[in-house]
């Protein structure tokens, strides 16, 4: 699915009206019925609903949604900035139509603290949307703070009010703080930042059957990997094939004390499809890895840590899970960077040898995948004041260096030479554990293997293991799950697929 920015959505909003075309009083009225229906399906009839409401848009979806509860047998209350005489022409008529239900009241936003609020109430934020274009002014910033410190279930209408839609925070900005927040028809870009996304909740993308013509012609170098996208990407395995046609992966990895880094690397590399899987490690490995990994072929490498790389150009090779910084190591894997010119994938100790001396970068071959997390990429290409300043970085790097960067965070990020960014919706925090990230390694290098590109590879990539972290959570809890129950539950996800 394309992110647009707040640009982009007020002109496909244009674009819906007058194409559908749909007067902006109905488009309004749409969302709000949307978002009606959602409440209904989430409260019941004894909420008492404390709605407040801006003078932009995003305001007059507030005083609409107001109305439908009302409608719909809920109790209402909204409240407004009195002192505010500037309304949008779509917020004025819904506030005018507000006024003329007398079992609605309106109070000011000055007014709350003298009200007090019922015990089941539900405080609804539709103050500002996409529409927000500076610093928030004392007087709402008041209300959002007083607000943020009430305990009832807060509901953001489109986006919490304080946040912009594609950018970062303002300094001292303050935000409302909302667990559900009821978003229109696209992701936006800061739900899906650290800094911003925690403000959000839970969100749910709302259909308002805004123009599908508009959104297939509307560039964007920005995607969110969804379901649809990832049936494109998958190719399920032809019934006359063999094993010769689902590539070779070579996993190399592990040193004395980290050889789990190459079992689970090795483990998911073979659980995600590829059709022969080797492990190149260390001799201090070697009996662990065959006894746990049966269907790998294992090559030794030095003793306790890997002292030559593989040169096969039929393999893709996976590198760096528990590789350990021995200058050993980096001599020859610089040496072999600085020879090999298929993609590979790279993690973990792969990297941080190559941040220990980042002339090497250029010698990354065209086309690989490297898979820093924020502190690695920090050590690679430097520092960055907020995740939004490190994305644009690393897709200026990816352009630099011809490589796909797969950014891990809360949302990883996969970044391409070509400058797109797709966000991963997949996923959870039990995912934040040693392991996962040779896990990845392992199911990217395998990928890769099966031809699909690297663009496919690692955005697949990406979205399976945070799926299958998902059902692993599920099964075992965020606390308990491990990377290995992640590896296990790789089979669910395929067939969900099939
Ligand atoms: N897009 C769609 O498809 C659909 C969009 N819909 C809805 O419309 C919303 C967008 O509406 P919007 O454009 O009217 O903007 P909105 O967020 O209400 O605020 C603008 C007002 O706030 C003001 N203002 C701004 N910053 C401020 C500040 N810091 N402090 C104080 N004031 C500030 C600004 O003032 P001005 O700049 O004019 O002085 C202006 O008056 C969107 O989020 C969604 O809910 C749906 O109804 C239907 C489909
Ligand atoms: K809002």
């Amino acid at each position: 699915m394309k992110i647009f920015s707040a640009q982009q959505i007020r002109n496909c909003d244009q674009f819906t009206i007058e194409n559908e075309p749909i007067s902006p009083i109905k488009l309004v009225e749409r969302a709000a019925e949307t978002c009606a229906r959602w409440i209904e399906n989430h409260f019941n009839k004894t909420s008492e609903f404390q709605v407040f409401c801006g003078n932009g848009n995003n305001g007059a979806d507030g005083f609409s949604l107001a109305r439908i509860l009302y409608t719909k047998g809920f109790d209402v209350n909204v409240f407004i900035n009195e002192k505010n005489s500037k309304y949008s022409q779509e917020a004025e008529i819904n506030l005018k139509r507000i006024r003329e239900i007398s079992g609605i009241a309106v109070y000011d936003f000055n007014e709350i603290e003298d009200l007090g609020f019922q015990e089941n109430s539900v405080l609804v934020d539709s103050v500002f949307g996409t529409g927000l274009n500076r610093k928030i002014e004392i007087s709402v910033k008041n209300l959002i703070q007083k607000l943020n410190h009430l305990s009832f279930p807060k509901i953001s209408i489109d986006i919490p009010s304080g946040l912009f839609a594609d950018r970062s925070l303002e300094e001292n900005q303050i935000v409302f703080n909302a667990d559900e927040t009821l978003s229109f028809q696209f992701w936006k870009k800061s739900f899906l930042h650290p800094e911003t996304g925690k403000f959000c909740g839970n969100i749910h993308i709302l259909e308002i059957g805004l123009s599908q013509k508009f959104i297939e012609n509307e560039h964007s170098d920005y995607f969110v990997i969804d379901e649809t996208e990832i049936h494109k990407i998958y190719r399920p395995r032809n019934q006359f094939s063999h094993k010769g046609n689902f590539g070779k992966t070579t996993i190399v990895a592990g040193s004395f004390g980290k050889i789990g880094a190459a079992v689970l690397a090795t483990k998911a590399a073979l659980k995600s499809g590829s059709g022969i899987t080797f492990a190149r490690i260390p001799a201090c490995g070697y009996f662990v890895l065959q006894s746990v990994c049966p269907e790998a072929m294992v090559e030794v490498s030095g003793e306790n840590f890997v002292t030559d790389f593989p040169v096969e150009n039929d393999h893709v090779l996976g590198i760096g899970p528990g590789l350990g910084t021995n200058s050993e190591t980096q001599k020859s894997f610089f040496e072999f960077l600085k020879n090999y010119k298929n993609p590979v994938v790279l993690d973990a100790d792969a990297l941080n040898l190559i941040a220990q001396n980042t002339e090497i970068l250029s010698s990354i071959p065209r086309n690989s995948i490297i898979t820093p997390h924020p502190k690695e990429f920090e050590r690679l290409f430097g520092s960055t004041e907020n995740s939004f300043e490190r994305l644009e970085l690393a897709r200026k790097k990816s352009k630099e260096f011809g490589i796909y960067i797969v950014l891990k965070d809360h949302h990883t990020q996969v970044i391409t030479p070509e400058q797109k960014v797709f966000y991963n919706i997949t996923g959870n925090s039990g995912m934040a554990k040693g392991g996962s990230g040779d896990v990845l390694l392992g199911i990217i290098t395998s990928l890769l293997a099966q031809n699909y590109s690297p663009e496919e590879a690692a955005v697949f990539g990406v979205w399976l293991h945070g799926k299958a972290g998902d059902f692993a959570a599920e099964k075992n809890s965020k606390e308990a799950m491990l990377p290995s129950d992640l590896i296990d539950e790789l089979g669910n996800v395929f067939k969900i697929l099939a």
